[in-house]
């Protein structure tokens, strides 16, 4: 059984130019995760860092709950303490944090980070996450950070990847050389190898997709529910429905078995509802990576240039024939 710490040192040794600040950044969220999956075990009860509401509500207008806060500055704590990362950004900082220690500003990479994924879930025991994008920043070492550090298109992305908190606890990441996944064994206190180079099936038979906001949806999406619902033997539908609501977990389970995750846009959202940087670049990457595709129902997501921290995108995720008949439709009746 090999863990996550032992793998990232075997991969690091493949580049022999590498300087080991990845490995150490990726080191740094593997500590931050377990901190915070000791507390997702106890949730339900009610301390001062788990348990309802924060009181508080963040830039995007959304009430803050407790973990959300708690899983902030867990990883905010673990990145600032190392000295690889120069300055991050969450769902839950209003602006993006630069780290003025000087070993911090002198470090080379940025991170972007959803902290606790499926806020809606955590004190239902439904499966939450957390979604972290690491760049290298464009400013030079020793200049302060700035929001342009930030504002990087997808395709820049060095490394990406998710902790999903459920049945098990697993860490899955990509440093563009495949996806894998690892598995926490509290036993040994450590994420063990259990998913190696992980591939999205080209198509699947699940689609994920909140169908209350139905009504709103662009006519290219409800078309494609009605081609997902209609019986056809020979290619395997009606397909199944499933959404979990966390979209880390609807995106784990399209990885593993085959499926397609929207997030459409809505006549009361034009841009839907997730986030480009924190939680749609950082998907798509893997996606990607595994063979899948990710889109806002037109372009890859990867090559948006984004403008705002917070902006909102809709989201087309999954296996690759999935998605590619779902945009195609997007485009037939876009002009609708
Ligand atoms: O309740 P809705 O509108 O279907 O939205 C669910 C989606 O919103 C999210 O909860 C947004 O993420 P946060 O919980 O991090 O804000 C996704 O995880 C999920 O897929
Ligand atoms: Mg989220
Ligand atoms: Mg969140």
């Amino acid at each position: 059984m090999i863990t996550l710490g032992e793998y990232i040192i075997k991969n690091q040794a493949e580049y022999p130019s590498a300087s080991g600040e990845l490995s150490s950044l990726l080191s740094s969220i593997r500590r931050a995760a377990k901190v915070v999956n000791r507390e997702i075990n106890r949730a339900g009860l009610v301390t001062d860092i788990i348990g309802g509401s924060a009181g508080s509500e963040n830039i995007q207008g959304e009430a803050q709950q407790k973990l959300d806060v708690f899983a902030n500055d867990v990883f905010k704590a673990a990145l600032e303490a190392r000295g690889e990362v120069c300055g991050i950004a969450s769902e839950e900082e209003d602006y993006f944090v630069g780290f003025a220690d000087e070993r911090q500003s002198n470090a080379k990479y940025i991170v972007l980070m959803d902290p606790l994924d499926g806020s809606s879930n955590i004190d239902v025991n439904v499966s939450v996450g957390t979604i972290f994008s690491i760049y290298r920043r464009v400013s030079q070492p020793g200049e302060p950070v700035s929001m342009e550090d930030f504002l990087q298109p997808g395709v820049n992305q060095v490394a990406a990847g998710y902790v999903v908190y459920g049945s098990s606890t697993m860490l899955v990441y990509t440093t563009g050389n495949g996806v894998h996944g690892f598995t926490y064994d509290s036993t040994l206190g450590s994420f063990c190898l259990s998913h190696e180079n992980i591939r999205i099936p080209e198509m699947g038979n699940i689609y994920s997709i909140n169908e209350g906001n139905y009504i709103r949806f662009p006519e290219g999406v409800k078309q494609y529910l009605k081609f997902c619902q209609e019986k056809d033997d020979a290619s395997n539908r009606p397909y199944t429905s499933r959404y979990i609501g966390s979209l880390v977990s609807d995106f784990h389970r399209n990885m593993l078995k085959g499926g397609i995750y929207i997030y459409p846009s809505g006549t009361n959202s034009p841009n839907g509802k997730l986030r480009l940087l924190y939680e749609c670049n950082p998907l798509a990457f893997m996606a990607e990576q595994a063979g899948g595709k990710a889109t806002d129902g037109f372009r890859r997501i990867m090559e948006i240039k984004p403008t705002e921290l917070h902006q909102r995108t809709p989201y087309f995720i999954g296996s690759s024939k999935m998605v590619d008949k779902a945009c195609a439709l997007m485009t037939e009746f876009s002009a609708e």
